[in-house]
C-alpha cells in the first residue's frame, strides 16, 4: 500500500524534469514487515527561495556545494543511505521549489506521508526569517501531525558581515515552536559535519519512532518486550515537549549549544567540552570530531528510562 501511494506520488512530482532522481521503485518502508531491508524517510525542506534549500540538501546528499543553481520547479529529490546503529536507512530529500509560481501544484504532495520537515531562512534576510510563520501554517493547514518532527536551519553563516537575524532571534522563534535550531553554511566546508547534524538528527529521531512501534506491536501481542536502549522512544513528558525528544537526539541539542558558545552539560555527564568562541568564529576541526565522538558515545550509553 506505501509503495503504491510513493508511486502515485511519484508519477505526479517527477514532471521536474531537472534533476528528479526518483525511482517509483523506491520502497517507502515504513511498514513494520520484518523483511523490508531499507526503511526509507521523507524529509522535506521548506522555506523561501533563494535561501539555500537546494544547497543544503547537495551538501548532505552530494557532500559538496553545487557550482551553480537554478530555481527548483516543482520539487527535486535526492537521497543518502546513512546507517544508525547498525540499520541502513535512506533519507530521501525533497527539496521543494520557494517560489510560488513553481509550486503551487505540487504543495499536496510535498507534505503527504512526510516525516520530518527542515524549514530554512537565510540568516543575511530577515524577511525570510519572517515568512517562517507563513511556511509553519501552510505546513500545519496541510494536517501534518505534531509528532513530525521539525527543525529551523539557519543558512549562509559564512557571510559573517551581512547578518541580519541575530541568533537570539532565532533560537527564541525555534524555542516557542518548539523546533531545534541549526546555524550554518552550505557553502563552507568547514560546516558539511554541523549539516549532516541536521538530517541525522532526524534520522536517529524518526528511528527511535519506528522503533518504538515496534515495541508497542510486541506488546499488543502479549509478549512482554524488552527494549534495546538505544531503541527507546520519548517519555509522555518528552512527548509532550517535542524540544525534550527521544535520548537519541539529546547529543544534538548539546552539539548546538556548544556551537552557540554555551557550555554544554548533558544530565548525567560532566560537560567535556569548554565554553566555546561564538560559533561564527570556526569550530576547529578537531573539536568537530570530538563532539562527533561525544554523539556516538552517548548514542551507545545505557536507557534510564523507568521500564526499559
Ligand atoms: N554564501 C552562501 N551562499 C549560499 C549558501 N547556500 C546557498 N547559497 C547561494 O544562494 C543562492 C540560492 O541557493 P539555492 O540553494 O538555489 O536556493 P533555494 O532555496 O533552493 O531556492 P529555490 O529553488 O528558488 O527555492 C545560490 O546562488 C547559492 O549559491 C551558503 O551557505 N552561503
Amino acid at each position: 500500500m506505501a509503495n503504491e501511494s510513493l508511486e502515485n506520488e511519484g508519477d505526479a512530482v517527477s514532471r521536474n524534469s531537472r534533476n528528479a532522481r526518483f525511482t517509483s521503485s523506491v520502497d517507502l518502508s515504513t511498514s513494520l514487515d520484518s523483511s523490508v531491508q531499507t526503511r526509507i524517510f521523507k524529509i522535506i525542506v521548506i522555506g523561501d527561495s533563494n535561501v539555500g534549500k537546494t544547497c543544503l540538501t547537495f551538501r548532505f546528499t552530494g557532500g559538496s556545494f553545487p557550482d551553480k543553481t537554478e530555481a527548483t520547479i516543482g520539487v527535486d529529490f535526492r537521497e543518502k543511505a546513512v546507517e544508525i546503529e547498525g540499520e541502513k536507512i535512506k533519507v530521501q530529500v525533497w527539496d521543494t521549489a520557494g517560489q510560488e509560481r513553481f509550486r503551487k501544484s505540487m504543495v499536496e504532495h510535498y507534505y503527504r506521508n512526510v516525516h520530518a520537515v527542515i524549514f530554512v531562512y537565510d540568516v543575511t534576510k530577515m524577511a525570510s526569517f519572517q515568512n517562517l510563520k507563513t511556511w509553519i501554517q501552510e505546513c500545519n493547514g496541510h494536517r501534518v501531525s505534531s509528532t513530525v518532527p521539525r527543525v529551523l536551519v539557519g543558512n549562509k553563516c559564512d557571510l559573517v558581515s551581512q547578518i541580519q537575524v541575530p541568533s537570539n532571534t532565532a533560537l527564541k522563534f525555534a524555542d516557542a515552536h518548539n523546533m531545534l535550531l541549526f546555524e550554518t553554511s552550505a557553502k563552507d566546508p568547514m560546516e558539511s559535519q554541523n549539516v549532516d547534524s541536521i538530517f541525522m538528527c532526524l534520522a536517529c529521531r524518526l528511528k527511535a519512532q519506528k522503533s518504538l512501534l515496534y515495541r508497542d506491536v510486541e506488546r499488543e501481542d502479549g509478549r512482554l518486550a524488552g527494549c534495546r536502549p538505544t531503541e527507546c522512544g520519548p517519555t509522555e513528558a518528552q512527548q509532550a515537549n517535542p524540544l525534550h525528544w527521544a535520548r537519541a537526539e539529546i547529543p544534538i541539542l548539546y552539539l548546538l549549544r556548544v556551537q552557540q558558545g554555551v557550555p554544554g552539560v548533558l544530565p548525567g555527564h560532566q560537560p567535556v567540552i569548554p565554553r566555546h568562541p561564538h560559533r561564527r568564529r570556526k569550530l576547529p576541526s578537531h573539536n568537530h570530531q570530538q563532539i562527533s565522538r561525544k554523539f556516538l558515545f552517548i548514542l551507545q550509553t545505557p536507557c534510564h528510562r523507568p521500564g526499559c
